[in-house]
């Protein structure tokens, strides 16, 4: 884990339990989206997942919001495993069918292309263990420059105070 005088320092790798996880999860060692790492099946990383009905949108389904960073995590992940230090520099999310909660999902995840800091990754979900897309997912990502988060930090310096940077009340 990065201090904070070395942000750049920040790499994901495995936690106590071998998980994969983020910085705001590594903490308690369990994902709180629902994702577990579950293999390899051919060119594809094998997720189980289940959305808790806390993160449901509408009646028993799935927010969009919640697909998306599932489709973060797991696309992050597919590359992770060669690359410890990436960025997610766009993600395109296609919700086909509704995504009930509280039922085992899969969602699989591959590399498509890798040139230099480029990576192109896309995913799959489904209703466990197989069956038609609920949804799909392409990324592109980037490794990160090496003063990544040092450059965000004194860009950030650089801006106005937040009470400035409010217009004023009317
Ligand atoms: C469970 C285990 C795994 C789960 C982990 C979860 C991981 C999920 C992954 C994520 O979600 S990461 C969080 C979401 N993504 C980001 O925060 C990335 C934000 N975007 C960027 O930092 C840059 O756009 C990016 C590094 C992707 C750009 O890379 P490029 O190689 O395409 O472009 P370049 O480095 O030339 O920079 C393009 C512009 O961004 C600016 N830039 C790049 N890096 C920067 C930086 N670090 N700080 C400030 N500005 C930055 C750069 O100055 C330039 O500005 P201008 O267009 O004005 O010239």
């Amino acid at each position: 884990m990065a201090d904070a005088h070395d942000a750049d320092a920040f790499a994901i790798e495995p936690s106590a339990s071998g998980r994969l996880l983020c910085g705001g999860c590594a903490p308690d060692d369990v994902c709180r989206l629902g994702v577990e790492a579950a293999g390899a099946r051919d060119r594809d990383l094998r997720f189980d997942v289940v959305c808790a009905h806390s993160w449901h949108g509408g009646p028993d389904v799935a927010h969009g919001g919640w697909i998306a960073a599932v489709f973060d995590d797991v696309l992050a992940m597919a590359a992770l495993r060669t690359e410890p230090r990436l960025v997610t520099k766009s993600l395109a999310v296609e919700y086909l069918r509704p995504v009930p909660v509280e039922r085992p999902l899969t969602v699989l995840a591959r590399i498509d292309a890798h040139h230099g800091r480029r990576w192109e990754v896309s995913a799959r979900m489904t209703l466990a263990p197989t069956g038609p897309p609920l949804a799909t997912a392409r990324a592109e990502l980037r490794t990160r420059r090496p003063d990544h988060f040092a450059r965000h930090r004194d860009w950030l310096v650089h801006r106005p105070p937040p009470h400035q940077a409010l217009p004023p009340e009317s």
